[in-house]
């Protein structure tokens, strides 16, 4: 799973060493009982209850980054990376700034290295960084394992994401919520009160409430898992959502859900790096940036008519790619 694991793209995790099941009390078992559900079913919380529970995402939340003017969340500079086991170099000179409350999305031909920088922004340990720094709200991200980058605010969403059988959604939200919500010094949240927290996020993405109780991804369609990415980002929040072509594989309507959730988890102090191959979901999500990555490295950054360029005439469009 993505969030709490980055590098979980090929090995599924174990979340007991991070999420501790010992913490899960008998009153789980009431809370997903149909007779609770039957009493509090999404959507219709009774007010007062539900503004009782309302809280904030931990992310949203967390440290106050400062004044008016957007602070800069990540900065990476002449990043170079090899796969691990063969050491053959894959990005060769990345760089790249993002503010608070931007859009910025990378597109490039298939190989061009999109999803190896996604994926060594967030520690996968496929690959090693052998050149240049990553700093992410001001600390050097090189230095944290993948789970220290995750509850540091950095989530990403797979191409392809995974199963954890035996994992129910909800179990593992709660306790992944819970875990980020200890690292930033607040009080965890019951499963009453998480059930109050979450239930408007499925509105938002458009989600039934089985998916709660359904494994993580287990069984679930191609465009159900972007969409169950998309509201895991939701309920758990970050400071940087990197989105790894999660418009692929998905209908028109799917898109335009995601398209909404991803613009409702948008603040001002937060920023989402999407990786896509089309033109469609910038119709929903406005770029501030887009660049384009050819042979391991930022070619072109423009705005959102660089995607509209591209679209129309290919990659032969931009000279350097
Ligand atoms: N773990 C790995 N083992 C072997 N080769 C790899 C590995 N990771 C990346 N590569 C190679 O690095 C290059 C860049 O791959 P990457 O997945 O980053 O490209 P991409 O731009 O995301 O492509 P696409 O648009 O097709 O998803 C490709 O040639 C790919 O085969």
């Amino acid at each position: 799973m993505a969030l709490l694991h980055p590098c979980s793209c090929t090995t599924p995790p174990s979340p007991s060493p991070i999420l501790p099941f010992k913490n899960w009390t008998p009153n789980r078992l009431l809370f997903t009982s149909p007779a609770l559900r039957r009493r509090f079913p999404p959507n219709r919380l009774p007010p007062r209850l539900r503004a009782a529970l309302a809280v904030e995402s931990p992310a949203a939340s967390g440290k106050n980054r400062g004044g008016d003017s957007p602070e800069i969340l990540l900065e990476v500079k002449d990043l170079s990376a090899a796969i691990a086991e063969s050491k053959q170099p894959i990005l060769k000179g990345v760089n790249l700034s993002v503010y608070e409350g931007e859009v910025h999305v990378v597109m490039g031909k298939n190989g061009s290295g999109k999803s190896t920088f996604a994926k060594v922004l967030v520690g996968h340990p496929d690959y090693e960084v052998t050149g240049g720094s990553i700093v992410f709200k001001g600390e050097n991200v090189l230095d944290m394992d993948p789970e220290e980058r995750s509850l540091a605010g950095l989530f990403m969403s797979f191409q392809s994401p995974i199963e954890i059988p035996g994992v129910s959604n909800i179990d593992f939200l709660q306790m992944a919520y819970n875990a980020r919500r200890r690292k930033l010094g607040q009080p965890e949240l019951s499963p009453i009160e998480f059930y109050g927290y979450i239930s408007p996020k499925l509105e938002l993405v458009n989600m039934k409430v089985d998916f709660l109780n359904r494994n993580v991804n287990e069984g679930f369609s191609g465009g159900e898992r972007k969409r169950n990415e998309i509201f895991q980002l939701a309920v758990l929040g970050a400071d940087l959502a990197i989105l790894d072509e999660i418009d692929s594989g998905l209908d028109v309507d799917a898109l335009r859900d995601v398209a909404k959730a991803v613009n409702g988890i948008l603040t001002a102090k937060n920023s989402v790096l999407m990786i896509t191959h089309y033109h469609r979901l910038l119709d929903y999500v406005k770029p501030t940036y887009v660049h384009i990555m050819e042979g391991g490295r930022i070619v072109e950054t423009g705005k959102e008519s660089v995607a509209k360029r591209i679209e129309k005439e290919g990659y032969n469009a931009i000279p350097a790619a």
